[in-house]
């Protein structure tokens, strides 16, 4: 990525620098592929988990809570058919598989897959019952 695709310096220093060197370069469109790059390289999967998929956001006292509520629709919508064959691809499956549980099922093979490394060494972690791995046990139990 050369200099001209990087964001906008703060509005102060832009006037100086925009008058020693030529005309501004343009912020990064939000959903451009560069910045959807930028943005995904800082991405941390552990802090993702526990945000996400530990208390208290992940809360199964009541099936109206999120977690369980995603986990119903998930499973409502597997066991309706609508989605069938023999092989399951979840493409940008980031570092969970908890939205895979109930495919188990009705597929004979799933298929988990990300654009980023560290999820998919995360979810290799986890299929491979390694130390470390995120606990899914809670998602599995319900
Ligand atoms: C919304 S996140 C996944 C969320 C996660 N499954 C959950 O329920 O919390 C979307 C994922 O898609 C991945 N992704 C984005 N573009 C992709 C692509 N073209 N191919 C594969 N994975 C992609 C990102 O790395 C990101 O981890």
């Amino acid at each position: 990525m050369g200099p001209s695709r990087l964001p906008a310096a703060p509005p102060g220093r832009a006037g100086i620098k925009a008058a020693a060197a030529g005309p501004e370069p343009q912020p990064l469109a939000m959903n451009s592929p560069a910045a959807l790059r930028e943005g995904y390289e800082h991405f941390d999967p552990r802090a993702y988990l526990r945000n996400n998929y530990l208390p208290p956001r992940a809360d199964f006292s009541s099936e109206e809570f999120v977690v369980p509520w995603k986990l119903r629709c998930l499973a409502e919508t597997f066991a309706s058919g609508e989605i069938r064959g023999r092989t399951l691809i979840d493409v940008g499956s980031g570092p969970t598989i908890y939205q895979l549980l109930s495919a188990c099922d009705h597929f004979e093979e799933i298929v988990a897959t990300d654009y980023l490394a560290v999820n998919r060494e995360e979810l290799g972690r986890w299929a491979r019952g390694e130390p470390g791995a995120f606990d899914w046990s809670p998602f599995i139990q319900h």
